[in-house]
């Protein structure tokens, strides 16, 4: 029987909580402390609508968590149509409008010359919310900004009167073809960005040839991924494991079904990151909406009004803290017979080796950690034999062709990008995805010629070299 606004608006408080989602009713009492968003973020739409805020944050499947008894059916065709009509007369928050305008005057993409521009202009054209979540980072943001500066530290030893006009930068990923070698890291929440979410980064990807890894927290459904890839279109899939080794397994089996063509299992975000700006997004954008700050009521400790894990952490709140080399690696090698990348290893390299995984990611989730190209160059210098029948990865901070080259004189097969990817969608969509792939070619082509190289294979350590003084900052626009 379809249930009436009227009924929904009697269920509008923390003791009878329901809301709609696409003309759909839930009972959502129950599951208000279980929301790894907080009980907050729901009982804002306790007794009405709440898919705008809804939908761009969570994937299709996200209802499946609440049991079917909660799923109280559709709303009658009156009460939906009021929906509806309230929806396309929302009043627009002051973010969207800004967000609207930015996009309206956002340059030609032509006119991106580098990753870092892209970057300018997507944080221009973002809503808050997206910035926040994307562009956040844990702590001081110390790892954020030596991720990217320790690239600085390597110069190029150029080879010269080298034939170099037919160069090459194709490669290999686990065997896989890829025009080039960089891989667009997993990364949630693509829809917070653009509405197309990760189909932009699918799209693109196929378009210059590239290989894309998909979150675990990715915002649109795995299925929906996959209908946007072309045939044969390699994609990799990023496990967030959950703790209960059965839901893991499950989602495991799912992706391998779908064609997903391998597992980059995350073992560095097991608990969330201190990530203070996006933990004040919600608060910036009430005081902004409201024209300033809240009145002052009283001192009051704790976590009065929700989350304080932010976006990144609330998603990753349900992943398995005891994870073990002897234990998880066994499981996951038991589960699937898609290649295995351990995906955030700093100092592990070796453990990785004799555990026998396909490859290693060399990644950090910020605070103070050390830069993965320090690492990588480390691992180089002191243990070579863990390049030998292992794939070598890193990613952070990652935004130029020249970067990419050297890491792969370092050994790496490749390299992972994640914001860049993210920025380029949320400002051009699909396009944008394209641009900056193509961008990248163009500067590794152009890399790779200046140092007197042809072909990823010739790249070796003798290319680089590393400095202990501290060059000069490299232009951030
Ligand atoms: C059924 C009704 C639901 C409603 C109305 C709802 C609403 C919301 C809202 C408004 C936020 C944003 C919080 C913010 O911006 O601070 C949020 C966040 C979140 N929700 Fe839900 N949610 C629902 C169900 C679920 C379910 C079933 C799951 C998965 C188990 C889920 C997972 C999350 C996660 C991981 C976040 C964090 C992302 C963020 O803070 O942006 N939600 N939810
Ligand atoms: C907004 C955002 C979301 C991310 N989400 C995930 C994720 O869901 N799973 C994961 O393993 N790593 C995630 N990462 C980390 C990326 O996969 C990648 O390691 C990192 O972004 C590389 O650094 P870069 O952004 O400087 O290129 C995320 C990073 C960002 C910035």
């Amino acid at each position: 029987m379809p249930l009436t606004l009227a009924e929904v608006k009697n269920h509008n408080s923390k003791k009878f909580c329901w809301v709609i989602i696409k003309n759909n009713v839930y009972d959502v009492t129950e599951f208000l402390d279980e929301h790894p968003g907080g009980a907050a973020a729901i009982l804002k739409y306790a007794g009405r609508d709440a898919t705008a805020a809804y939908e761009p944050i969570h994937p299709p499947g996200a209802l499946k968590h609440l049991p079917p008894s909660k799923h109280l059916g559709p709303l009658d065709e009156t009460s939906a149509k009021t929906v509806s009509d309230a929806q396309a007369n929302r009043v627009k928050t002051k973010d969207d409008i800004r967000s609207e305008i930015a996009h309206k005057y956002k340059p030609p993409l032509y006119r991106i010359l580098s990753l870092p521009e892209m970057e300018v202009v997507a944080r221009r054209v973002m809503t808050h919310k997206a910035l926040a979540y994307y562009s956040s980072s844990a702590d001081d943001q110390t790892a954020y900004f030596e991720n990217a500066r320790a690239f600085s530290r390597f110069f190029f030893r150029a080879r010269v009167l080298r034939p170099v006009s037919r160069c090459d930068p194709s490669t290999h990923i686990l065997g896989f073809p890829s025009s080039i070698p960089v891989l667009a890291c997993g990364t949630g929440l693509a829809r917070l960005g653009h509405p197309d979410g990760e189909a932009n980064i699918t799209r693109g990807c196929h378009a210059r040839g590239a290989i894309q890894m998909v979150s675990s927290n990715a915002s649109l459904s795995y299925e929906q991924i996959m209908a946007a890839a072309a045939p044969g279109q390699t994609i990799f899939f990023q496990l967030y494991k959950d703790a209960r080794d059965e839901v893991a397994e499950r989602r495991v089996h799912d992706v391998e079904a779908l064609g997903y063509k391998a597992i980059f299992l995350t073992v560095d975000a097991i608990v969330p990151g201190k990530r203070e700006f996006d933990i004040r997004s919600p608060w910036y954008l009430e005081e902004q909406e409201r024209g300033g700050p809240l009145e002052y009521v009283e001192e009051q400790t704790g976590t009065p009004d929700g989350n304080l894990l932010g976006t990144a952490g609330a998603l990753i709140s349900g992943t398995d803290q005891d994870m073990t080399w002897e234990k998880t690696i066994p499981w996951l090698r038991r589960v699937t017979k898609l290649p295995i990348v351990v995906k955030g290893i700093e100092c592990d390299a070796l453990l990785a080796k004799e555990a026998g995984v396909d490859g290693i990611l060399i990644s950090n989730h910020g605070g103070t950690a050390f830069p993965p190209m320090e690492i990588l160059y480390r691992l180089r210098m002191q243990h070579p034999e863990c390049f030998n029948g292992m794939e070598v990865y890193i990613d952070g901070g990652i935004t130029r062709g020249s970067d990419v080259v050297k890491a792969l004189c370092l050994g790496a097969t490749a390299v992972g990008l994640g914001r860049p990817f993210l920025y380029a969608q949320a400002a051009y969509g699909a396009k944008g995805v394209e641009k900056i792939l193509e961008i990248l070619d163009n500067e590794i082509l152009s890399c790779m010629r200046h140092i007197g190289v042809t072909s990823v294979a010739e790249l070796n350590p003798s290319l680089v070299e590393r400095v202990d003084w501290e060059p000069y900052y490299r232009a951030r626009l």
